[in-house]
């Protein structure tokens, strides 16, 4: 089958890689020029692991180009994986959803179905399909496809090739979709979920909303463990024995960060006021996600005379292990807070860059030996395995004082205590 697919992001990266390695022909086009062009060279502009290889591992039938209208023209089947980012009052943005559509619309002669990768709030997919009737393509030149994506940055190759599912969303009359759908899909083991269009976008937001409820959750709980000097790892073993709770996703920390969570459970509180439904519950999950960092910087606080001034080391600027992608990263928030307050920050990552440059009290080393050199305290604000299996001997020698908070949980208390430094977490006790 050949396949068009719009956006060379995440999940267009991922989509063309794995369809092009289930034996399709795949163009994956992109208005970034700089990425198509570097693409083209054999170079990925996103770090994701196994990514680079696939890629290349499926050079003879996987192209790249900027050329997005003549693609577009000439693929039956176009998998749209543009972004969906958040306007300022939280509703979806779907300009660039708009512009795929209307350049689809521009140049449709032969039949085309047309799926919807990207996260897009309910009706959305109704609308689109509204468009281009709007503008006068005739109903059986087209099929709309709502076809949501649920991987994970970080292990999203073999999300993709392991899905737990496949959503398909169709219009009740459509004939045609399933056996395409079925045919790209051809060689992964997933169940596939039927619904309408409006039912697998309402999937993909409660999907995404269920798991930041149960972060948000967890870390509420944390916060009351921590008061009364309970470990909040024996709570989480103690609670998800229970299959019915199960123990995933269940990992106090920092907060929920990345380009999903955050904007997804806003619009979803945006769709919901939107019909005059006050979702109390997406309310809360995020009044907690917003107010984690500052819970951690008062724990910090309390364990210093005058914080301002401190040189701190934050290991860790990625919004999560195994990836580069920064965006709504509670380390950066957490970097940029402190910095604020007047502490100079040094920090690393393994992979991920700092969204800015400039302020003069923040620096970014490329060794994880410089950025803890001098310091009077480190914290962990992205749990890499690098940072999980650190000789905090040597770390000692290197620092001038002697707190380390664990903003992740990935370390053991004791193994920190044992060499006389100062371990801080939220209800490690
Ligand atoms: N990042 C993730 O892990 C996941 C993201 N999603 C959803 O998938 C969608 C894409 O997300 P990401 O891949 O993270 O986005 P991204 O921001 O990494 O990539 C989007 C790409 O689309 C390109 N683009 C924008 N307008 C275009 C146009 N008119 N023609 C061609 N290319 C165009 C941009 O240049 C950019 O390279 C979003 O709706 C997101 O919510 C869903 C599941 C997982
Ligand atoms: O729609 C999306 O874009 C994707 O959003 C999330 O994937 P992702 O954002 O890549 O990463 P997660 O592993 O879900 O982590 C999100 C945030 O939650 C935090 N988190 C995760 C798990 C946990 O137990 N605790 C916790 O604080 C992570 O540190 C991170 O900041 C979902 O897990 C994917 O299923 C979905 O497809």
């Amino acid at each position: 089958m050949k396949i068009c697919i719009v956006g060379a992001g995440y999940v267009g990266l991922t989509s063309a890689s794995v369809l092009a390695d289930l034996g399709h022909t795949v163009c994956c086009v992109d208005t970034n020029k700089e990425k198509i062009k570097s693409l083209n060279l054999g170079e990925v502009p996103i770090y994701e692991p196994g990514i680079k290889e696939l890629i290349s591992k499926n050079k003879d039938n996987l192209t790249f180009s900027s050329n997005v209208v003549n693609t577009i023209s000439k693929y039956p089947v176009i998998l749209i994986a543009v972004g969906t980012p958040s306007l300022p009052d939280g509703k979806t943005d779907l300009t660039y959803i708009h512009s795929v559509v209307d350049l689809i619309a521009e140049t449709l002669t032969s039949y085309k179905t047309i799926i919807t990768k990207s996260t897009v709030p309910p009706g959305t997919n109704e609308e689109i399909h509204n468009r281009l009737i709007q503008k006068g393509i005739a109903p059986e030149l087209f099929s709309v496809v709502s076809n949501p994506e649920f991987l994970r940055e970080g292990s999203a190759i073999f999300d993709m090739m392991n899905a737990d599912k496949i959503v398909v969303g169709m219009k009740k009359n459509d004939k045609k979709s399933l056996p395409i759908m079925k045919s790209i899909y051809q060689g992964l083991e997933a169940p596939y979920i039927m619904t309408s269009l409006s039912g697998a976008e309402m999937i993909k937001y409660t999907s995404n909303a269920f798991l930041a409820t149960k972060i948000s959750f967890i870390n509420e709980i944390a916060r009351i463990c921590d008061k009364y000097e309970v470990n909040i790892e024996d709570v989480v073993r103690g609670i998800s024995t229970d299959p019915r709770i199960s123990p995933h996703f269940l990992q106090s920390g920092l907060g929920y960060g990345g380009s999903c969570f955050p904007k997804d459970v806003r619009s979803l509180e945006h769709s919901a006021l939107e019909k005059n439904i006050t979702p109390l519950i997406l309310q809360a999950i995020q009044a907690t996600n917003h107010t984690q960092v500052d819970f951690y910087i008062d724990k910090l606080s309390s364990a210093f005379d005058n914080l301002p001034g401190k040189t701190i080391s934050v290991l860790g600027i990625a919004f999560k292990p195994n990836t580069d992608d920064t965006r709504c990263s509670r380390a950066v928030q957490l970097i940029d807070k402190l910095s604020q307050l007047g502490c100079k920050v040094n920090t690393y990552d393994p992979k991920a860059t700092l969204p800015f440059i400039g302020k003069a009290n923040i620096i970014q080393y490329t060794t994880l030996e410089q950025s803890v050199t001098d310091t009077d305290c480190i914290i962990i604000a992205t749990e890499w395995d690098e940072f999980r299996q650190l000789d905090w001997k040597k770390i000692k020698e290197l620092m001038k004082g002697n707190v380390v908070l664990d903003a992740r949980n990935c370390i053991d208390p004791s193994s920190i205590y044992e060499l006389g430094l100062d371990y801080i977490g939220v209800a490690r006790s």
